[in-house]
């Protein structure tokens, strides 16, 4: 039983899994762990095309080809039941901290809210276009403007808004308070109602 989430989104090239591994780094992956809400679903769907899981997961170009397809397959699931992924996601995590990288929609964040009212936080990551540019984005029609990007954009109450344009200092100290945060929870004998 986690006694912190602290639940990400961001988009494309914002630097989610840039942020979240810097977190896991600094709190260490006794207190901490990442989950991938898109985990499961990569991982079905790689099985399902015989792709390779690995470069799915990873932060390169291999996986654009697939985003379209995976985000239409994944929404059909999430119709049926929206907290399909975030439970599958979730169910092996044992560490005191859990960094959900990577929610995109307003069910990801219902589901947190619901299951875990006290524990959950809220962290949007955002850089400028001109930034995610040069970190390879380019802007993808069907992708860019659809809920899988713009699900998050308005409407949510962030308790952490993060600026990642690339300063690591600047994005060191935003994080403080959030390192800090988690610190507290992990070394916190057990779940809390903070
Ligand atoms: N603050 C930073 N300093 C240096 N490099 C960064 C920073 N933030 C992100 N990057 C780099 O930019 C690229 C995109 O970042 P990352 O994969 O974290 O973004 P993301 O929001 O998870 O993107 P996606 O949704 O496409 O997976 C990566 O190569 C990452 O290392
Ligand atoms: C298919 C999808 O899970 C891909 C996410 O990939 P990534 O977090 O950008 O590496 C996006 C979505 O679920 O809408």
């Amino acid at each position: 039983m986690a006694t912190k989430l602290l639940v990400f989104s961001g988009k494309r090239k914002s630097g989610k899994d840039h942020v979240t591994d810097l977190l896991q780094a600094r709190l260490g992956t006794k207190v901490s762990c990442i989950v991938r809400l898109s985990g499961p679903l990569k991982q079905q769907f790689a099985q399902n095309h015989g792709l390779d899981l690995n470069l799915l997961l990873g932060t390169g170009p291999y996986k654009e080809q697939f985003r379209s397809q995976m985000i239409q397959w994944g929404e059909a699931q999430r119709r049926s039941d929206p907290g399909f992924f975030c439970r599958l996601a979730t169910r092996d995590a044992t560490q005191p901290v859990w960094l959900v990288s990577d929610a995109r929609r307003i069910s990801d964040l219902a589901w947190f809210q619901t299951q875990y009212p006290a524990q959950s936080r809220f962290i949007r990551v955002q850089c400028s276009d001109q930034t995610r540019t040069s970190r390879g984005w380019s802007f993808t029609a069907g992708v860019d403007d659809a809920e899988s990007e713009c699900g998050l954009d308005s409407g949510v109450e962030w308790d952490w808004i993060i600026s990642n344009e690339g300063d690591p200092q600047d994005l060191e100290d935003q994080l403080r308070p959030v390192i800090d945060l988690a610190l507290k929870a992990g070394s916190e004998p057990g779940p809390n109602q903070d």
